[in-house]
């Protein structure tokens, strides 16, 4: 699942935050990358996203299982053009699952595994060279459930704080394309961000210029 010789082992970047360097190999990222392309067409397809000030986001964004937009979640797009949300499909819940099981098999949670997880939504993210996202906290799910997220294309610094404030400390991880990154537990709700991107790091083979990221959630409690 990797394109080094040695995969990188799991690696604990605060308790319940755990990145997976090399998650998914090449056909597993070509296939989440034609998925991507398939889900931002229109209709409910990739969008700006602005903000209540009038502030817009500089990553494009398409949903899946629900409509996210600030700060809540709607089954159509509330915020756009109106259209109902596009499924989310249950081999990418599968995903997610496999890589929460192999976040804590390395770095177990206090409470073991986290069960019953019932994957039903996700976030889909496009940066261009020039786009970035601030510090804040993933807040609008009612699940407790760990969120996991996938990279494809471009490497960028994953920045990862603690829960209190927006200031607080924090570690810079570098994703990489096919890395997933779980935060769940007492990490579920820190604030985190990608202040940066490094345009040009996409792996030839992969054809995206650029980066993408796949954040799944779960909604409701299961
Ligand atoms: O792009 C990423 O890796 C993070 C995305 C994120 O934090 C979010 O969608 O809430
Ligand atoms: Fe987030």
């Amino acid at each position: 699942m990797t394109e080094e010789l040695f995969p990188a082992e799991p690696r604990e970047v605060a308790p319940g935050a755990v990145h997976l360097p090399g998650r998914l190999g090449r056909e597993e990222q070509r296939e989440l990358l034609a998925a991507c392309r398939r889900w931002a067409l229109p209709p409910a397809g990739l969008r700006t996203v602005t903000m209540p000030r009038g502030g817009r986001m500089s990553v494009r964004q398409v949903c899946l299982g629900r409509h996210w937009y600030p700060y809540g979640y709607a089954r159509t797009v509330v915020d756009g053009d109106g259209a109902p949300v596009k499924e989310f499909p249950a081999w990418l819940g599968e995903w997610a699952r496999g890589a929460v099981a192999a976040a804590y098999d390395a770095h177990p949670l206090p409470g073991g595994q986290p069960e019953r997880l019932a994957y039903d939504i996700a976030l889909v993210n496009f940066y261009d060279d020039r786009a970035r996202m601030g510090m804040h906290r993933d807040s609008d799910e009612q699940s407790s459930a760990p969120v996991v997220s996938f990279s494809l294309g471009d490497t960028c610094v994953f920045r990862f704080g603690d829960a209190e404030d927006r200031g607080s400390p924090y570690a810079d991880t570098e994703l990489a394309g096919g890395d997933a990154f779980v935060f769940g537990g007492p990490a579920r709700l820190a604030y985190h961000g990608v202040p940066r991107t490094r345009p040009g790091t996409a792996p030839a083979w992969l054809g995206l210029r650029g980066r993408l990221s796949v954040t799944v959630r779960q909604f409701e409690p299961s």
